[in-house]
Parts: C-alpha cells; sequence; structure tokens
C-alpha cells in the first residue's frame, strides 16, 4: 500500500459520540447529467447512488436508519477494525456522526477524528476524511487517514458495500485477479485459508470470503442488467471482499452482494503524521 507524509494544521475539533437521533442528517449530491446520491454523516454511510433511473446500492430491510445502530446498507465504513478483533465488530467509524468539511452539489467531504469515545477504545489520535464526488460516469470515493498522534498505529478498513442485484442466482463477480487467488473462507469456523479456481465467482450458500491481493477493477454482472457495475479501487484498498448472508430473508439476501474495497489481510502502519489514501470508484 502506498503511504505518505504531511504536515498536519493544529486546529482541531473532536468528535462527540452519537446519541440516538430520531431524523438523521443527509445530503443530496447531484449533476449536471440528472444523476443523484444520498450520503448520511451518520457514520459517512452514501445510501444511494442513482444513475439513469437506477440506484446502484442497497439498503437492507432489517437495516435502522435512526441512529441506533450502524446503517446495514449503502457503503458503512469499517474503520479502524475490519473485524473480528478486539473492538466491536467493523470499528466505530460508521456508529459516528461525521463532520461535514466541505460541500457543493456534486461533492462532499467528510471527517472524522478521535474522541473520547473512541480513545477508549482505541488510545490514537487520527483524522479520516472522506471525499464523496458524483462525475458524470462514476461516484468516486476517497477515504484519507492521517496519523495525528505521536505514536505509531495500525488498522484495518473497508467499504462495506451493499451493490443492488436482481438475483444472486443471476450474477458473476469477476476480475482477472480472481484466478489463483488464495482467500480467507470466513464461513469456516476458525477460517480456513483456500484457493479460488478462475476469475469468476458464483454465489450459492452463505459466502464470507477475504481476497488477499485482490485489487483494480471488479465486475458485477447481473444477467437481468443491460451493463456490468464496475467497483474501481486504483489506490490504497489491497484486498476485495465478498459477502452474502445467503439465506436470510430478513436481511434481503437475493437483493444483494457486497463486493467491499477493503484493507483486511495486512494493517496499515502509520507512524506520526503519515497517512494512507483508498480510492474506490463505481462505474455504473
Ligand atoms: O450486520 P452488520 O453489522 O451491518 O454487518 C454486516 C455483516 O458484515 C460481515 O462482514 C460480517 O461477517 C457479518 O457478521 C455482518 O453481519
Amino acid at each position: 500500500f502506498a503511504i505518505g507524509m504531511r504536515a498536519y494544521a493544529a486546529a482541531r475539533t473532536t468528535t462527540p459520540a452519537t446519541p440516538i437521533m430520531a431524523d438523521l442528517n443527509t445530503i443530496t449530491l447531484t449533476n449536471s447529467a440528472g444523476d443523484s446520491s444520498c450520503v448520511y454523516t451518520f457514520g459517512a454511510c452514501v445510501t444511494s447512488y442513482i444513475k439513469g433511473g437506477t440506484d446502484v446500492l442497497m439498503v437492507r430491510p432489517d437495516a435502522k436508519m435512526d441512529g441506533s445502530k450502524p446503517i446495514s446498507g449503502g457503503i458503512p465504513h469499517c474503520f479502524p477494525q475490519f473485524g473480528p478483533g478486539a473492538m466491536q465488530q467493523h470499528g466505530f467509524a460508521r456508529n459516528l456522526e461525521w463532520e461535514v468539511m466541505e460541500q457543493a452539489d456534486d461533492a462532499v467531504v467528510l471527517r472524522l477524528c478521535e474522541s473520547e469515545y473512541t480513545l477508549a477504545m482505541w488510545p490514537y489520535k487520527f483524522e479520516a476524511k472522506y471525499a464523496v464526488t458524483l462525475k458524470e460516469d462514476r461516484l468516486a470515493t476517497e477515504l484519507t487517514v492521517t496519523n495525528t498522534d505521536s505514536k505509531p498505529f495500525d488498522f484495518t478498513a473497508a467499504l462495506h458495500s451493499y451493490w443492488s442485484i436482481s438475483a444472486v442466482s443471476n450474477i458473476a463477480i469477476k476480475a482477472p485477479a480472481f484466478a489463483g487467488a488464495s482467500f480467507m473462507d470466513k464461513t469456516a469456523v476458525p477460517p480456513v485459508k483456500k484457493k479460488a479456481e478462475g476469475s469468476e465467482i458464483t454465489i450459492s450458500g452463505p459466502v464470507d470470503s477475504v481476497y488477499a491481493g485482490v485489487t483494480g477493477d471488479v465486475q458485477l454482472v447481473d444477467s437481468a442488467r443491460a451493463r456490468p457495475l464496475t467497483i474501481s479501487s486504483p489506490v490504497g484498498w489491497s484486498d476485495t471482499v465478498i459477502w452474502n448472508p445467503y439465506g436470510d430473508e430478513n436481511m434481503g439476501y437475493n437483493s444483494f452482494v457486497c463486493v467491499e474495497s477493503a484493507q483486511a489481510s495486512t494493517p496499515v502502519v502509520l507512524g506520526p503524521g503519515e497517512y494512507w489514501t483508498g480510492a474506490m470508484d463505481v462505474i455504473p
């Protein structure tokens, strides 16, 4: 992965722990092509990306949209732990209110930094900046994590993206890098390391697989849709995770697949002042 260094500006506020809210704050992005995207400041979660009248994202039918738990749908953050691990599954970023730093019709930049709440479970000062831009042909996302502490830290992370599908039996997830890639099958207890056969993955049972080193462009092909969806990770994200709770009607398993841009197999280590950037573009 690529890391960098940058000087850090002094004036910062801390992020308060989020109370349960009835109405969560949303930001709607629009562009001249007539596309739109909805972003919740709670968890910095993108919950829709509507291109040509079709939403490529899915929010689970059992998702809570009141701040009582992280939003299960759209593009939730897993940070600073992909999980499982020492802290809550998927870390704390998805259950905190992010601050709006910059906002335009077609773009927003959100920020999360340490608070009493985060320091209690992860004793480091940090800044996470998340830029979401509605471009003419894609939704571009960029997460930059900076170590603002005086000691090093490490983290794992992911964009736990829920993509809308017509049915699990209609889809294939394709990338040349899948062929021969080793992956961790987390449906096994304990997880088992396996090797992928070909460049195409189909789903016929519960899936929770971490493909180390599969990055770049991954295509989600749906036989009922005109075009494949390209999930592109050009910078940072080192791995691809595929998750589907096959058979779980309550979660609406047959209407989504999670294809996640992740940094899960190897933690990122950042010294004081260093930063890491992960970029993920969604191209319908
Ligand atoms: O249900 P959540 O908390 O939104 O997370 C989604 C899922 O994410 C997966 O990565 C986990 O393996 C599941 O256990 C979890 O249910």
